[in-house]
């Protein structure tokens, strides 16, 4: 099956019962798709739950790196997901993380980190040491005689991703950093992510906003370890031994999500869904399927199928 210009709209028995027999393994983004901060969405659990119980392989994908792998684990068990295994989140820390070795930079190194405690907890299991990120010793307001100023140079590696702490001590220890050696340093990037959909209805600045304000500054650019990402996929495929054509991407973001299953090659020739529950209105989508033909590939950020909430899943095939 190819990308048509126009989704298929899941909103049936036999959509669902489709799905189920198109796919063996179900891959879903997080933020705006399971949860919208700590409020589940609704049916989620059991949507889940169903597939399990029909064999189904199902991990989760986000570009959202402020929890680590194990940080995630106790918040998908206190929201209802029991048997939920370290093994199924691939939240973008862990993935950049996992770069370092390619990039040369073996674990015992220091890495520079601007962003949360995600971030510092995978490297440090990873065997690194992580500086700046949550040190509150950076908290305060800007001091150019700080002896925190001083450039570290032992640091081989800069990773970048959301963080609720942004200030200017943080961000200009950064830069100093990323243009340090005549910017030799690795620059790694957790997600282009603009904003996510917060508690409340609240849109709010992801962590792409973060690496975009320090890849401007710095006037370098940064490798994107997250969603659309080929290699991540590439990565997460051959962990679990996947067979991408019976694979689907479910996902609340057409630049990231859509794309990552898009160009990822998912499905037979297309493997992404695109659920109303978080970024995505469908006017957005709308809007999309009317730029015109050459207009950075639309085709790449268009869904397959489209459903207001994947939490409805359990419900529609009961009728
Ligand atoms: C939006 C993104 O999270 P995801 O939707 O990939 O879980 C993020 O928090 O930057
Ligand atoms: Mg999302």
């Amino acid at each position: 099956m190819t990308i048509s210009s126009s989704p298929i709209k899941i909103t049936a028995r036999e959509h669902v019962q489709a799905l189920l027999d198109q796919y063996d393994n179900f891959l879903f983004d997080c933020d705006g798709v399971v949860w919208l901060g700590e409020t589940l969405i609704p049916g989620m659990v059991e949507a889940i739950e169903y597939l399990e119980s029909k064999g189904k392989k199902v991990v989760f994908v986000t570009n959202n790196s402020s929890k680590s792998r194990d940080e995630y684990v106790e918040k998908f068990h206190r929201l209802g997901f029991k048997s939920f295994r370290k093994q199924q989140v691939y939240p973008t820390c862990y993935a950049a993380v996992s770069n370092l070795d390619q990039l040369g930079v073996q674990p015992g190194a220091k890495v520079w980190v601007l962003g949360d405690a995600g971030i510092m907890h995978e490297l440090k299991e990873g065997g690194y040491q992580a500086l700046g990120g949550t040190d509150t010793r950076l908290n305060q307001a800007f001091d150019p005689d700080h002896p925190l100023l001083e450039v570290d140079p032992e640091v081989q590696a800069v990773i970048v991703g959301s963080t609720k702490d942004f200030n200017y001590m943080r961000i200009a220890l950064t830069l100093q950093y990323l243009l340090h050696n005549n910017k030799s340093i690795p620059f790694i990037g957790a997600n282009i992510d603009r904003t996510y959909p917060g508690p409340h209805g609240l849109i709010l600045p992801a962590g792409g906003s973060v690496v975009s304000y320090m890849e401007y500054t710095a006037n370098r650019t940064f490798l994107n370890v997250g969603k659309p990402s080929t290699q991540f996929l590439d990565t997460i495929v051959a962990e679990n031994g996947f067979d991408r054509s019976r694979t689907l991407m479910v996902g609340d973001t057409l630049y990231t999500d859509i794309k990552f299953g898009n160009d990822g090659k998912l499905g037979a020739g297309a493997g992404s869904l695109l659920v109303l529950t978080g970024g995505t209105k469908p006017e957005d989508l709308a809007h999309l399927l009317h730029l015109p033909e050459d207009y950075e590939d639309p085709h790449s950020m268009t869904p397959l199928y489209v459903m207001d909430s994947f939490g409805a899943f359990v419900d529609i095939l009961k009728g």
